[in-house]
């Protein structure tokens, strides 16, 4: 650490930092590295053991990370994923599985569970070395949890494939699945493309699958689930907000507003859109993003030694003061290209990432935020609950601490 011109904190010999976060809750986490920003700058290190983190909240330095063509390699906390993921490219929504898990009709299901369990555990793996260590959480009782979830997560996926192959076997020489099952001839989803893909003239084992699979599922229901949540809870807080939104909606799909909106309506859902960027600025769904680096490397005069991992901190960067005027005030006209306020740098907005790994589900979850907050605003007044901004917690993905709370007013009616 001697040799690095990254300021931070003294590491203890053998520990570095790691003491400090042994028994730091899943809220304090996010405030201490603004603590840290506040004490360092937008560029500071800690030292978890004999790791080296690199922690980033500026797009000087940003930019160049994320949109290097050789800087992918994803980060050490990414490993404590790797029991449920595999290889798989961190990636997609159930829909597109062609298979129901029932996972918003039955939130008591074995998979629904299966997965808060998995989640639970990763984040306390990120957040506590001590439970990074593999050695010593071999020896902890979340080992033993996550070898269950897992085995429940696993054999699903495994099942859905087999089926899906055995579904595969109706279809004709030239590729088209006659029998569909949502009635759509000539199109296959996401899971079918995997089965059917050949590299290098072989189909892709079914580990191989199974690993994008669970990724997909991993990568998108939370992700926009949270972004759904903070969303509405942002909009309880602006009545004359969502009344801009019904107003859209009824220019857009005419005063039959129950229609559904196709393609073409949502991308002139424009307003809403503003709305949602924003949202997705006070509250990312994924706060946290990290690289490793495979090899000495110098980003904007940082000099990063090989094996240091980097962390773009997208919530502080997101709420800087010098990126947003009164960055807690909620103003979705920011986005606005148009307008003279919109934000200055085009990677201060980072909700999806950019560049090489950026997010590949980015159109697909914002037509699915569109779809979902529009029709809440429809039938819906929503009104707050919370006077005070909740604890936020980096569980992989930023949830709050108590949980989202928000009323819901049926239109309609006048109680
Ligand atoms: C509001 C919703 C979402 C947000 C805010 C979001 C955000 C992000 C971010 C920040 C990354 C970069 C992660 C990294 O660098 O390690 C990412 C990656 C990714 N996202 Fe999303 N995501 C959302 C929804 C989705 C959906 C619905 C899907 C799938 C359909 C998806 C699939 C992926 C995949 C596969 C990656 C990894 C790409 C790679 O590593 O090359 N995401 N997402």
């Amino acid at each position: 650490w001697q040799e690095c011109n990254i300021p931070g904190p003294l590491p203890l010999p053998l520990l570095g930092f790691a003491h400090n976060l042994i028994m730091i809750k899943p809220s304090g986490f996010l405030p201490l590295l603004h603590r840290f920003k506040m004490e360092y700058g937008d560029a500071f290190r800690v030292h978890l053991f004999h790791n080296p983190y690199v922690i980033l909240s500026h797009p000087k330095y940003v930019e160049p990370l994320v949109s290097h063509s050789e800087l992918i390699t994803k980060g050490r906390s990414y490993s404590f994923l790797r029991p449920w993921l595999g290889d798989g490219l961190l990636t997609s929504t159930e829909s597109i599985m062609g298979v129901s898990i029932e996972a918003q009709t039955n939130s008591e299901s074995e998979y629904v569970k299966a997965i808060e369990t998995v989640a639970k555990i990763v984040s306390l793996r990120m957040r506590n070395p001590f439970a990074g260590e593999e050695t010593i959480f071999r020896l902890l009782r979340h080992k033993k949890a996550q070898d269950e979830a897992l085995g429940v997560l696993h054999s699903q996926t495994q099942k859905v494939i087999k089926m899906r192959r055995e579904e595969l076997k109706n279809v004709n020489k030239s590729g088209v699945n006659e029998q569909s099952d949502n009635g759509i001839k000539n199109k296959h989803d996401f899971l079918d493309l995997l089965l059917l893909s050949t590299i290098d003239g072989k189909k892709i084992d079914d580990q191989h699958v199974r690993e994008e699979v669970d990724t997909f599922m991993f990568e998108g229901h939370d992700t926009t689930t949270s972004g759904i949540s903070f969303t509405l809870y942002c909009l309880a807080k602006h009545p004359e907000m969502q009344e801009k939104i019904l107003e859209e909606q009824r220019r857009i799909l005419g005063q039959n507003l129950d229609r559904d909106p196709s393609y073409v309506d949502l991308k002139e859902m424009k307003y809403l859109e503003l709305v949602i960027k924003e949202s997705l600025r006070m509250y990312p769904s994924v706060p946290l993003i990290e690289r490793l680096m495979v090899k000495d490397t110098e980003i904007a005069g940082l000099k990063l030694r090989k094996g240091t991992s980097v962390l773009v901190n997208i919530m502080e960067m997101h709420r800087h003061p010098e990126l947003y005027d009164n960055p807690f005030e909620f103003r979705p006209e920011r986005h606005d290209t148009a307008s003279a306020n919109s934000a200055k740098n085009a990677f201060s907005w980072l909700a999806f990432s950019a560049g090489p790994r950026n997010c590949i589900g980015q159109k697909f979850a914002m037509m699915e935020l569109k779809i979902t907050v529009a029709s809440v605003i429809k039938n819906f007044t929503v009104l707050p609950v919370d006077v005070e901004e909740p604890g936020l917690c980096a569980e992989l993905i930023l949830r709050s601490e108590v949980g989202v709370n928000i009323k819901l007013k049926p239109r309609n009616k006048t109680c």
